[in-house]
């Protein structure tokens, strides 16, 4: 403990869609200090199911944002109790699900500002919001306000080319331009609009947060390239937008100091810098410390696919980020939505509900699974727009049923394919030196990190640990703290370990794969062509 206790730190944080989670960072990168708190589990009395709530539509998702303060309180008060030094801590910063909107009433800022450090954050926050479920990244239910977004600004195209995304239902101008629509009561009320993660920051800061560049580029209404709001977006949206979201900030500003609140509750040092908070997938990237050629793939709630770059070629597929470490470079993201929750539910189905059966299960089964493919979609897809479970045999065949353990490895044989087809639509490919850089809950098994390896053909790596959104996010509080001497990104994480090698790819693998590939998507081209009809 009294180790511990001299230990100069900084924190990442991450309030992502299940959990709140922490890390402590020392001066020579060696995390000390991990926690968590698991909304569902902890959080009984909101009643969340992976962190959400789904509403009757089947298409509106959303959060209590009291959740999350809640949240906070409780993984604060458990460093307390297990004796964590806040006094060590130089700075911190943090991350937060993408997209997930947050908004705060008129005079709320005046309570942030005020805040008793002999309470709870929540019994003070009670009643600043404007809306009480915020909507998060799950959320499909803006489509007409996609369609108008993109008519304002002449086509998908030209919105891509401006902010680095055609219109997607949950990036957050279009969920803005919903609640304006449906709520303009609430929406007047308020004062103030926040990303996930620069709420999670103006808590800390006890005031406004602006919103950083890279989790900004999530909204359908930053000009990626210029690094300013988009007049034809913001006014397409809703009506006195730009005051509500304030300036956007690089993602590396030092945003100020910790409030009083945490000084004299905690007992952070006064001195604490708060750096922006961005978005977990920009936070993977910095934790993950990237290099050009390779490509890092998050296994979380959702599971994504991302890559650093310099000259970005924005698509009508997938996403172009401003980079969070580098302003002057970008990142690409790929999300698919049936990540975890679609594993679980696949574990519980066919697998007893066990990790361990199911990693027996792809022990057992031989790769390219006997010719057995499977697209698993019980929610709408990102990547590619697909509903359902479709299943077909080695001759091309639709069938209803595979055996439990040819299920098992269909489902991840079928999404890590999907992985590789649609990085490469974005350009991306193998090459000799490729790391496959692996994050997230489910790169704790290995067993389906082979099967990444595999089809890929290129070997695996992890951190020490899954948490990369939060490790980057301390990462990101160091470099922060540098900043004003213009070091870059990679001086400041030069001492941090290395990645280590769980998977390399099976001889014969690209073989099996190569194959299996080009009909997987052809197989995805069928099945799009029936929902959408034929290409024009
Ligand atoms: N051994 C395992 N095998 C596969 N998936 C796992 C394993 N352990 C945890 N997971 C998955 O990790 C998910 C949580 O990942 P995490 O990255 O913490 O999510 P988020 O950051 O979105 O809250 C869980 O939903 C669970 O399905
Ligand atoms: O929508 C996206 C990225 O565009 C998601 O990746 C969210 O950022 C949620 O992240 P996790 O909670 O799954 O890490």
């Amino acid at each position: 403990m009294a180790e511990r206790a001299a230990r100069r730190c900084c924190l990442g944080w991450d309030f992502s869609t299940q959990q709140v989670k922490v890390v402590a960072v020392d001066a020579e990168l060696s995390v000390f200090y991990e926690d968590s708190v698991h909304f569902d589990r902890d959080l009984v009395e909101f009643g969340t199911q992976g962190g959400v709530h789904v509403h009757k539509d089947g298409l509106t998702v959303t959060s209590p944002v009291l959740m999350w303060v809640q949240a906070l309180d409780i993984i604060l008060e458990k460093m307390k109790a297990s004796g964590f030094d806040f006094s060590q801590v130089l700075a911190l910063s943090g991350a937060g699900q993408q997209h997930g909107s947050v908004y705060w009433k008129t005079g709320a800022g005046q309570v942030l500002t005020r805040l008793s450090p002999d309470l709870p954050l929540r019994e003070q926050l009670q009643a600043c919001f404007s809306i009480s479920d915020c909507p998060v990244w799950m959320d499909s239910s803006t489509a007409a306000q996609c369609r108008q977004l993109e008519a304002a600004v002449g086509g998908a195209r030209a919105l891509s080319r401006l902010t680095g995304s055609r219109a997607y239902e949950r990036f957050t101008g279009n969920q803005i331009a919903k609640i304006y629509q449906q709520n303009p009561e609430a929406y007047s009320h308020t004062e103030r609009i926040s990303l996930v993660s620069s709420f999670a920051a103006s808590l800390f800061l006890g005031s406004y947060s602006p919103v950083d560049y890279s989790d900004g580029s999530g909204m359908n209404l930053l000009q990626i390239q210029d690094k300013v709001w988009s007049q034809a977006c913001l006014g397409a949206c809703a009506p006195r937008l730009e005051e509500k979201l304030g300036r956007p900030v690089p993602s590396c500003s030092v945003v100020g100091a910790i409030s009083s609140y945490f000084v004299q509750r905690y007992g952070f040092p006064p001195g604490c810098k708060v750096v922006a908070f961005t978005g977990d997938n920009p936070a993977s990237l910095a934790g993950m410390r990237l290099e050009e050629g390779d490509i890092a793939v998050s296994l979380g709630t959702s599971d994504t696919l991302f890559l650093w770059l310099q000259d970005p070629t924005p698509a009508l597929e997938g996403h172009i980020f401003c980079n969070p470490v580098d302003p002057q470079h970008y990142m690409a993201l790929l999300c698919f939505k049936n990540g975890s929750l679609l594993r679980e539910k696949i574990r519980d189905e066919s697998a007893s509900g066990s990790w361990s059966e199911f990693s027996k299960a792809l022990q057992s089964t031989e790769m390219g699974n006997g010719g057995n493919l499977g697209f698993y979609f019980d929610v709408m897809e990102i990547t590619p727009e697909i509903i359902g479970r479709h299943r077909f045999s080695a001759e091309n065949h639709e069938v209803s049923a595979f055996p439990r353990d040819v299920e098992i490895r269909a489902v991840i044989e079928g999404q890590f394919m999907a992985k590789k087809i649609h990085a490469e639509a974005l350009g991306y490919r193998v090459m000799p030196k490729t790391k496959i850089l692996a994050t997230g809950g489910a790169s704790h098994n290995r067993d389906m990190l082979q099967v990444l390896a595999d089809v890929f053909g290129a070997p695996v790596y992890v951190i020490d640990t899954a948490n990369s959104a939060c490790v980057g996010s301390a990462y990101r509080a160091f470099h922060g703290l540098a900043a004003g001497t213009d070091v870059p990104f990679a001086e400041i994480v030069k001492l941090a370990p290395n990645p280590r090698l769980v998977a390399t790819p099976t001889p014969g693998a690209s073989q099996v794969y190569e194959a299996l590939l080009q009909r997987y998507a052809m197989l995805e081209q069928r099945l799009l062509s029936q929902t959408r009809g034929p290409p024009e």
